[in-house]
């Protein structure tokens, strides 16, 4: 961590500040510092061991992407610091051959790198990646989900009836399904199918800042167990990973998700050469979207929530440096002729975009319900990127004024 701004291992005295400004409800209590630090002081010779060995928490996690290497590289420097977890984090590596011939799972033990989605990082040399899905979850108490979120339905229906009961899982996923019944988060995908509880972790979390270790901010959305949020608070807090945690699951997801739809709207901005003012007046309009949306589906979505990292901060980030957001300009500048799909394989080398299928999910939703002209932005994007309408629409297309008069008492949902 080498930023002048903030020296390690000190907490940057603004930082500082500024969360113990903002996170009075979300710091750990007093005896909950005092265990953490003994753990501390018992890892590295100081004390005697707190845990004892069937005490301690396994954690696997499930997918070796962009971020879910960079989520093994935080976690792994935790565990090994921490007595109340097992050194050893395991990785399921979804397997894949390399052009040298070696799989991958071979080559990140061999090297203690993913070399295909985060080249020149160590991840820690108590990282293991394993092939075998069923085998990688048996003996873990703790399981962090990070695939793309395409994968999850097939991922979970693997893993029914193998995960270790009283297992806690947490969502790093930032998408969503839908069903016949309407829309469904990947933390209740996960709840549902697995039997476990499932807390989320999003933020303004571009990876290879974060594999760096250039300061960021992330926040977990759990349901009702507090203690459970701050042991996962526990295992993803660095120096320069500022971890805070809210009592509000569907808020944190939702605004994780949704803003990878206003990230195509920025990038086909981007590529229409349109400006700084025209690309912050897109993501205004799309931040209140997010909002009305979330809190249209669940009513207990909190307003503070879109303050916190996962919320406003991440629609920034993402809509200045992400993944969605450059291929969307790329599209736009073809003028909509080369696919999302041509231009993700050649911009991305296996890595996935989540907003092209989380747009096209929300417009489901949006159909079903009769709801598209309550909200214009996030019609106007999949209507552009399955080829409907041509890019410019982003800045022709009713201006973005939702229509409340379409659904009875809806405006209250745009209000501020
Ligand atoms: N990369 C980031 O900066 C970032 C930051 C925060 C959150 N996220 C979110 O994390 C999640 C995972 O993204 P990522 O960046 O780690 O992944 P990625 O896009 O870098 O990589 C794609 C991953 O999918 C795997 N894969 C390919 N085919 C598969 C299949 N059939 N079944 C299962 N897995 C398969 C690949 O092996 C690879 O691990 C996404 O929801 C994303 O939005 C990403
Ligand atoms: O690169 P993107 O567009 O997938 O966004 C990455 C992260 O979600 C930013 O927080």
């Amino acid at each position: 961590f080498s930023s002048t701004l903030f020296p390690v291992p000190k907490r940057p005295a603004i930082v500082s500040a500024v969360a113990s400004f903002f996170s009075t409800t979300m710091a750990p209590s007093a005896p909950e510092n005092a265990s953490h630090n003994a753990a501390l002081l018992s890892s590295s010779g100081v004390g005697g061991d707190v845990s004892s060995a069937a005490q301690k928490s396994r954690v696997t996690i499930i997918g070796s992407g962009n971020w879910g290497s960079v989520a093994s590289k935080l976690i792994a420097s935790n565990t090994i610091k921490l007595a109340s977890f097992h050194d050893e984090v395991r990785m399921w590596v979804f397997e894949e051959k390399l052009p040298s011939g070696e799989k991958l799972t071979e080559v990140i033990n061999r090297t203690n790198e993913n070399v295909k989605y985060l080249p020149g990082i160590k991840l820690g040399k108590n990282v293991v990646a394993d092939p075998d899905l069923e085998n990688a979850v048996r003996d873990a108490n703790m399981l962090v989900f990070v695939t793309p979120h395409q994968f999850m339905e097939g991922i979970c229906k693997r893993l029914v009836g193998k995960v270790k009961e009283g297992s806690q899982a947490i969502s790093l996923i930032k998408g969503m399904e839908v069903k016949m019944e309407g829309p469904c988060m990947i933390s209740s995908l996960i709840s549902e199918q697995l039997g476990v509880n499932c807390c989320v972790l999003m933020g303004a979390n571009i990876a290879n800042e974060i594999a760096v270790e250039k300061f960021s901010e992330a926040t977990v959305g759990y349901r009702e167990n507090r203690e459970i949020a701050e042991k996962w608070v526990q295992l993803f807090n660095t120096p320069y990973f500022m971890v805070t945690a809210v009592q509000d699951v569907e808020g944190v997801e939702l605004c994780g998700t949704l803003k990878n739809v206003v990230a195509l709207a920025a990038g086909f901005v981007d590529g229409l050469e349109m400006g700084n003012n025209t690309k912050a007046a897109i993501m205004r309009i799309g931040l209140r979207e997010m909002r009305a949306f979330s809190k249209i589906l669940f009513p207990t979505v909190k307003d503070n929530t879109f303050f916190e990292s996962c919320g406003v901060a991440d629609l920034i980030t993402t809509c200045l440096g992400g993944r969605n957001r450059r291929v969307a300009e790329a599209f736009a500048k073809s003028g909509g002729k080369r696919s999302f799909d041509e231009l993700e394989a050649e911009m991305l080398q296996g890595q996935k975009l989540q907003g092209v299928s989380t747009a096209r999910e929300v417009y489901e939703v949006l159909s079903n319900r009769g709801w598209l002209e309550l909200f214009p932005l996030f019609a106007a994007v999949h209507e552009i990127s399955s080829g409907r309408l041509p890019p410019s629409a982003i800045v022709e297309y009713g201006e973005h004024k939702p229509n409340f008069s379409a659904v009875e008492g809806a405006a209250q949902y745009f209000s501020s």
